[in-house]
C-alpha cells in the first residue's frame, strides 16, 4: 500500500517506562484507527532482530521483561544499521501509513526527529512524555548501565525544545486534561 501524506505527525519521546506506549495508545483509542496510526521505529528493528536471533517478535514488542534481556544488544544491532543510514527505521516504520494522524511512539535520537522534520516540515509536533523515577521504578524500571546512560535513552535529553510535554505519573484525570490539546489539534487537522 502506498504511503499517504499525513496531516499531523506527533513525534513522541521519553525515558524507559515513562509511558510512551501507554499514552500513545490512549490517543489512538480516542481518535480511532481510521484517523490515527502508531508508528514504532523499534518495530522493524525488533522484527529483523527476532528473525535473525530466533526470538519472539510479539514479546519483544510488549511491555514485559522479555525485551529488557535483549535491549542492550538490540541497541547495538540497530546502531550499526543507523550508522549506514540514519533514516533506515523511520522509512520502514512509516511505509504504507495512510491515516491523517501519525504518532511516532519512540523517537530516541536527534536523527529520528530530523528525518521526520525534513520529510514532513509542516506537520510535525514533538511531544515529550515525562515521569518521575519513582513512577518508572513502580513500572519495572531499574537503571542499567550501557542502556540508561547511552544515546538510546539520552539522545534527546538536551537540544530539543519540545512543542509539548506530558507528565505521566499515574493521575488519570491529569493525564486526560493534558491530552485534550493534542486530541483537539488532531481532530482539527484531520478534517
Ligand atoms: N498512566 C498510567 N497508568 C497506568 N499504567 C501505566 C501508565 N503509564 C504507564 N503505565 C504502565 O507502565 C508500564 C510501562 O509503560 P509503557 O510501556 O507505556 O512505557 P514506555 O515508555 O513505552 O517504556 P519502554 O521504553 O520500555 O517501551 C506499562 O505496563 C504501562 O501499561
Ligand atoms: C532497541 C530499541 O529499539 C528498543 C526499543 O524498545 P521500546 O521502544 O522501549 O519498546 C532501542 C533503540 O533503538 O535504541
Amino acid at each position: 500500500m502506498e504511503t499517504q501524506q499525513p496531516k499531523l505527525v506527533l513525534l513522541f519521546s521519553g525515558k524507559r517506562k515513562s509511558g510512551k506506549d501507554y499514552v500513545t495508545g490512549l490517543i489512538q483509542d480516542r481518535l480511532g484507527p481510521h484517523l490515527c496510526c502508531i508508528l514504532r521505529l523499534s518495530a522493524p528493528l525488533k522484527a529483523q532482530y527476532a528473525q535473525d536471533h530466533g526470538l519472539d517478535y510479539e514479546q519483544l514488542l510488549s511491555a514485559g521483561q522479555y525485551k529488557e534481556t535483549y535491549r542492550a544488544d538490540m541497541i547495538q544491532w540497530g546502531e550499526s544499521k543507523r550508522q549506514q543510514d540514519p533514516g533506515f527505521f523511520c522509512r520502514l516504520a512509516s511505509r504504507g501509513a495512510v491515516q491523517p494522524v501519525w504518532i511516532v511512539s519512540d523517537c530516541r535520537r536527534m536523527s529520528d526527529l530530523q528525518w521526520f522534520w525534513k520529510e514532513y516540515p509542516q506537520q510535525c509536533l514533538s511531544v515529550r512524555v515525562e515521569a518521575s523515577e519513582q513512577s518508572r521504578v513502580q513500572r519495572g524500571w531499574r537503571f542499567t548501565a550501557g542502556v540508561d546512560d547511552a544515546e538510546s535513552e539520552c539522545g534527546l535529553d538536551q537540544g530539543v525544545n519540545f512543542d509539548c510535554t506530558i507528565s505521566n505519573d499515574g493521575d488519570a484525570t491529569l493525564l486526560e486534561g493534558q491530552l485534550e490539546r493534542l486530541l483537539s489539534l488532531a481532530r482539527e487537522k484531520s478534517q
